[in-house]
């Protein structure tokens, strides 16, 4: 197997929308769980996305892992590296972005990186150096709350000059819109002046095609998955495909599990009410352990033979600023997520093979516990959500749905595209 492109991602959800964009786009991609085992037999593909769960650990970790992956994907002959970040940039004053696009970009032997979050089709355009989420500026947009890594600068330059080692520099949308030709001299003056990144803007999937050609004369880029079809569509031999093919039928019980805060999940959450049962979990009782999740499980148990159920501990914005108050984000982020994990698990014990996660940590602590290893990509549910099916393992077919994607009603246009 030669891979004509590796990708790191750093978190599931969004390595799972980075996977189905590069297969949308004509590379037969699979997605594994970390750096792959040497006994897992993987298929024939044009690209692997490594998930890390390494957006919201200490910046030393993340670094390290990442350098595992890229180690791991080089040796597979990949042509290109994509370090995948979230389209809304999620990332603390500490990093993890910018120290592991330094890391990878001393690995990797390159002066200077391209970086672009934008992904037009969820909304996420780029122009002067400032990122827009449907619209609005970052900084006024749902992420400005969110609990993990809330975002108060809309200035992406700003943003990862703030974690990295050399200043980061801007490619315009009018030296995009020039072609790849100028991005590539616009990238070799900014690395003549001593900058070690540049943002580029980018609002259409044309110039995300611009820019994907113009990285990939260099080893390394950072981006989500706009820059993914950019890539894709440069080193594909075919034209892009409208669906991947769905799997066959799995049928028995099936969940969901919401622990994303994001503002989509929630509205996700009360349009659900009214198509299956949901048991909306008490987040102080998590934390206290105190039979929450033994609780949540038995709930379940009594309801699956009868259709769908979803789990959720997704609350307000002010509701999560109080938690975290009272006992500190990441004890809250952690614990919540543990939970999960053994929801999850329990789940499965009781039969369930058909998972939905809302929530790129949650899904992480998720699979993690669930110890799926890898993969392979179906149908888009919605853009940046495909129906997965595990390789290795248990049979299950998972979507693993980043926090602010899918339409209101997308916990049964999920289950629906899952038989
Ligand atoms: N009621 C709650 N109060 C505080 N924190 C919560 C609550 N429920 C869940 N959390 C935590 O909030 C975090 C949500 O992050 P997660 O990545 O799962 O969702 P997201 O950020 O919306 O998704 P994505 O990263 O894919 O955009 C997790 O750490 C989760 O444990
Ligand atoms: O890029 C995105 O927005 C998503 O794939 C993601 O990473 C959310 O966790």
């Amino acid at each position: 197997m030669s891979l004509r492109l590796g990708a790191i991602a750093d978190d599931y959800t969004g390595a799972s929308d980075l996977a189905n964009t590069l297969t949308r786009n004509g590379l037969r991609t699979v997605q594994t769980i970390g750096v792959p085992a040497d006994d897992l037999v993987l298929p024939d593909v044009d690209a692997v996305v490594i998930a890390l769960k390494s957006r919201s650990i200490p910046a030393a970790e993340a670094v390290e892992k990442s350098l595992a992956a890229c180690r791991w994907l080089e040796a597979r002959g990949a042509g290109h590296i994509l370090f995948k970040v979230c389209s809304t940039f999620d990332s603390t004053d500490e990093g993890n972005i910018g120290p592991v696009t330094d890391a990878l970009r001393q690995a990797t032997g390159e002066v200077i990186v391209l970086v672009t979050p934008a992904f037009p089709e969820t909304g996420r355009t780029l122009y002067q150096g400032n990122l827009f989420v449907a619209g609005v500026p970052l900084a006024e947009s749902p992420m400005k709350d969110h609990p993990l890594n809330p975002m108060r600068d809309s200035d992406l330059r700003r943003v990862l000059a703030r974690q990295s080692e050399k200043p980061v520099g801007l490619i315009p949308l009018a030296t995009v819109a020039a072609g790849d030709g100028a991005v590539g001299q616009r990238l070799a003056a900014l690395a003549g002046e001593g900058f070690g990144a540049a943002i580029a803007d980018a609002v259409f999937d044309a110039d995300l095609e611009i820019l994907g050609r113009a990285a990939l004369r260099q080893r390394l880029s950072v981006g989500a998955s706009g820059l993914g079809l950019g890539l894709a569509r440069a080193l594909a031999d075919g034209p892009p495909m409208s669906a991947a093919a769905p799997f066959e039928a799995l049928g028995g019980p099936a969940a969901c599990l919401a622990g994303s805060c994001s503002a989509a999940t929630l509205r996700q959450i009360t349009a659900a009410e009214a198509t299956m049962p949901v048991l909306r979990l008490d987040a102080e009782a998590l934390l206290a352990k105190g039979g929450a999740v033994e609780k949540a499980i038995a709930w379940a148990s009594t309801r699956l033979a009868d259709g769908p159920v979803l789990v959720a501990s997704s609350a307000s914005p002010d509701a999560v600023a109080a938690l975290q108050a009272r006992h500190g984000g990441a004890v809250v982020g952690t614990a919540i997520e543990a939970a999960f994990a053994e929801i999850a698990a329990g789940l499965v014990a009781l039969g369930v093979r058909r998972l939905v996660v809302a929530g790129g940590e949650t899904s992480g602590a998720v699979v993690d516990r669930l110890g799926l290893s890898a993969f392979a990509l179906g149908p888009e549910i919605a853009p940046g959500v495909p129906v997965l099916r595990s390789l290795g393992g248990t049979d299950m077919r998972l979507a693993l749905k980043s926090g602010n994607f899918g339409g209101p009603d997308f916990f049964r246009d999920a289950l629906s595209m899952m038989p």
